[in-house]
């Protein structure tokens, strides 16, 4: 079951500086697309993209609705750096390989991760379109031992037994929620447990009653390993949701799921998730000034 692969801190290393010496952005927050919600990268000033095939180390993204580009820019006087198209373990990817470019971010001093995804709630409040700031994660595949920390422990990122309770910033999550308030979107927004499972399929109805009886809110295929190797490594992490479907859990419902009606509520919302990040970002308060922007 667990994977002999491992990447030397040299690699990341090598991904990072390559990344440094292609462009003047010195990224201090990041940010993950979910499925149909590549265009926060749309907000940055002054791009610099690369397709991930470009990357020295980078994966490849093989999911519709997730471009595979990286985009440096600016966000409201802040450097952001954006991944437009993740990697799921259903790709076929190791977990580490689906990780990989969080410890990258590490290395070229980003300070701050922000994560999106689409996913189906469980939750009856939940509607489709509304948005789920992530108070806490199940990680599914992580308690069955598919987690992307296992194998040697690398000291210089991180422990060897990080805790994971408040790994969901609650400064940034209480501001996202003023944020709404401000925005007069707050009928849209609420917090809620994000669950992991592998996919790639959606759930039967008997999982679904399953999840819905553990407490859990959303559910999607992704975020939970990013999450855990960021936390790991210090990075401070906020998380959404944007509910995409409900997730059916009787058997006299004969509504059903895909992939396409996920991205096409990922349009639909788009405006309001970017709204929603970017006066985060814009409000967010920075620790450490020695990575504010420089480009010339
Ligand atoms: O989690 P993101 O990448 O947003 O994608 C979600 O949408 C896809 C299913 O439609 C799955 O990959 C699920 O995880
Ligand atoms: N289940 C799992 N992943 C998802 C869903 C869902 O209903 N919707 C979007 N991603």
């Amino acid at each position: 079951m667990h994977s002999k692969e491992q990447i030397s801190h040299d690699e990341y290393q090598k991904t990072s500086d390559w990344l440094m010496s292609h462009t003047k952005h010195r990224p201090i927050v990041a940010i993950i697309c979910g499925s149909g919600l590549g265009m926060l990268a749309d907000t940055l000033k002054c791009q610099d993209s690369f397709d991930y095939s470009d990357i020295p180390g980078f994966p490849q993204s093989t999911v519709q609705g997730h471009a595979g580009r990286l985009v440096f820019g600016e966000l409201k006087g802040k450097s952001c750096v954006c991944m437009q198209g993740r990697f799921h373990m259903y790709e076929g990817h190791s977990l580490l390989k689906t990780t990989f470019p969080i410890r990258v971010f590490k290395l070229m001093g980003v300070e701050t991760l922000i994560v999106t995804n689409a996913a189906g709630s469980l939750a009856d409040s939940l509607r489709p379109g509304d948005i789920m700031i992530i108070k806490d994660h199940i990680n599914f595949p992580g308690l069955v031992g598919l987690n992307p920390l296992c194998g040697p422990n690398d000291e210089k990122f991180g422990p060897r037994f990080p805790a994971m309770s408040g790994c969901y910033d609650k400064g940034l999550r209480s501001l996202v929620m003023e944020l709404a308030k401000q925005m007069g979107v707050s009928s849209l927004v609420q917090e809620g447990v994000y669950a992991m499972v592998g996919g790639p399929n959606f759930e039967t109805i008997a999982e679904a009653k399953l999840l819905h009886r553990l407490g859990v809110d959303a559910v999607g295929m992704s975020t939970a390993p990013e999450v855990v190797v960021a936390t790991h490594c210090g990075l401070r992490v906020f998380g959404l949701s944007l509910i995409t479907n409900k997730v059916v859990k009787s058997y006299e419902d004969s509504e059903s799921v895909n992939h396409e009606g996920v991205l096409e509520v990922g349009r639909l919302r788009s405006q309001t998730v970017q709204q929603l990040v970017t006066e985060l970002i814009s409000r967010m308060e920075i620790n450490n000034n020695e990575n504010t922007n420089n480009v010339s």
